[in-house]
């Protein structure tokens, strides 16, 4: 079974028709990557697996999208308990005005955990995940915004973390960040794959290639191609896959 999985796919923001019937599944511990020119709709479907959609107005979706292998937009889904199984991060890290330990406690107290040295030991744990914990340790009480914008990028993982979802839903997480910081966050996806299933929206074509098993190329809403990554930037079938991955349009 799929980790995470859609079936002729469609939505529209009002009258546009921004996702063209798109079927594929990915598989638990497996990082894909999602490819394409901007505005081809890969935020759009990424966001569809934890139904961040709902938020904007005017929304239609048609067709299915499973994860574990139920339909999360049927009615008796709560919303809030499916983010806490999907995490995201998003492209600028928006920590919250906080601390820093509060910043990664927060999902465990929304979901009602009281235990004091559990959420420590959380909060500690996924700090060191988001190989963010040597560098805070001794802040935890200072301010995130007192933080780099990619230490907050990692702190923002770490926050994703703490609440033990099992798919982490990455948009363009590293295209704000220098080169170190890009390179840890990419170690880290390397390393989180053993117990998650990831999807990467990368507008960068050395990444998609360092950190996924599998890529997709997305092209005016539609899935053009999908497979190892290997294949899709040696030997694509598509030549509009082709031309992208090669940097001759997009
Ligand atoms: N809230 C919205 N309302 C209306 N149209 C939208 C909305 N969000 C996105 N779109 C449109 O849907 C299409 C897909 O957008 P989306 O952000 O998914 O593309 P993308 O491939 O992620 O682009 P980028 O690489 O630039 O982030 C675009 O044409 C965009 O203008």
């Amino acid at each position: 079974m799929y980790s995470l999985e859609s079936k002729d796919l469609h939505l529209y923001y009002g009258d546009f028709h921004a996702l063209k019937g798109i079927t594929m599944g990915m598989k638990k511990n497996e990082v894909t990557a999602f490819i394409g020119p901007s505005g081809c709709g890969k935020s759009t479907y990424l966001r569809c697996f934890n139904r961040m959609n709902d938020l904007i107005d005017n929304v239609r979706i048609d067709g299915e999208v499973l994860v574990d292998g139920v339909d999360i937009y049927q009615k008796s889904i709560l919303v809030d308990d499916l983010r806490t199984h999907v995490g995201m991060v998003f492209q600028k890290p928006n920590p919250f005005p906080k601390s820093i330990f509060e910043n990664v406690a927060y999902g465990l107290r929304v979901n009602g955990t009281k235990d004091k040295n559990l959420i420590a030991e959380r909060v500690e744990t996924s700090l060191k995940q988001a190989a963010l914990w040597d560098e805070v340790k001794d802040k935890l009480k200072k301010s995130a915004f007192e933080l780099s914008g990619g230490q907050q990028q990692r702190l923002c993982i770490a926050r994703a973390l703490a609440i033990e979802p099992s798919v982490l839903l990455m948009d363009e997480p590293a295209s704000a960040l220098d080169p170190i910081s890009t390179a840890k966050i990419e170690e880290l996806i390397y390393q989180l794959k053993e117990n998650y299933t990831i999807i990467i929206v990368t507008h960068n074509m050395q990444q998609a290639g360092r950190v996924s098993d599998n890529t997709a190329f997305f092209y005016m809403g539609e899935l053009v191609e999908y497979g190892k990554t290997k294949n899709i930037f040696t030997s694509p079938k598509d030549t509009r896959t082709q031309n992208y991955v090669t940097g001759r349009f997009g």
